[in-house]
């Protein structure tokens, strides 16, 4: 069971910004086996985005490995890293960055545009999506007919729907109130209990962090703390 899938040595990231080098991880070594739920907390600043870029291919190490599924995926090329991306990873975002023009089904069909799927296979599939994240019967409806927490549900069935192995969310229950922020953690657990999903996330929640397997913390680009929290049980806000 426990096949590390992601495998960070030695990690290191620095931006510049004009002449000045700005470190922001350092020397950073971590696995993530596959099929876990990993919750990254840490201060703000601490490089948490940038560490979920890295393992999620949007970005590259200054120096260092990121290997995933036995690919070391900083050695990439731009377009084969892009190729990898769209097939292996699912991003949830904390404003769900869904298209205000497009309906719930249009939406959730966006990265199905780069298969082979036919429109009608790629229409039934995001409504197949949208049934899991508990979306049926609102397939035709806008982004501003939704509240915030089933937009959350749209933008997770998009990034499920082309069956990545790896799930992103960088503060995915941030801008929902508590009950709504549960429900959508609850949906995350089904994705990654019933689907085998590894997921990684970002929160400054201690109570999303909870949700997660382990939970890792990162201060000033080092990773301090690595304790295994307890798992809860509560499917039932995504059934
Ligand atoms: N593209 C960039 N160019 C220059 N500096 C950057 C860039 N992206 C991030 N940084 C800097 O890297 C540091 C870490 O940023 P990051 O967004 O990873 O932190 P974070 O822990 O996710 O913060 P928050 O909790 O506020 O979202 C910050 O000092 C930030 O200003």
């Amino acid at each position: 069971m426990s096949v590390p899938s992601i495998v960070l040595r030695n990690v290191s990231k620095e931006y510049r910004r004009d002449q000045i080098r700005v470190p922001v991880l350092s020397e950073l070594d971590l696995e993530v086996d596959q099929g876990e739920f990993l919750a990254l907390m840490g201060p703000s600043g601490s490089g948490k985005t940038t560490l979920l870029n890295l393992i999620a291919g949007l970005d590259r190490p200054t120096a260092g490995e990121v290997i995933v599924h036995d690919q070391d995926i900083a050695q990439m090329s731009d377009s084969a890293i892009t190729r990898w991306r769209s097939a292996n990873v699912g991003f949830i975002f904390q404003l769900y960055n869904l298209i205000p023009v497009l309906s719930a089904v249009e939406n959730v069909e966006l990265p199905l545009l780069l298969t082979r799927l036919s429109r009608r296979q790629r229409r039934e599939r995001a409504r197949t999506a949208l049934r899991i994240v508990g979306m049926e019967g609102r397939e035709d409806h806008y982004p501003r007919q939704l509240s915030g927490g089933q937009e959350q549900r749209v933008a997770i069935a998009r990034a499920v729907v082309t069956d990545p192995y790896l799930l992103v969310a960088d503060e995915p229950t941030g801008d929902l109130d508590r009950d709504t922020a549960e429900e959508i953690l609850g949906l995350l657990e089904l994705l990654h209990r019933e689907f085998r999903k590894t997921i990684v996330m970002v929160t400054h929640d201690p109570l999303a962090a909870r949700r997660a397997g382990r939970l890792l913390r990162l201060d000033k680009g080092r990773l301090v703390g690595d304790s295994q929290s307890e798992p809860t049980s509560s499917l039932e806000a995504a059934s």
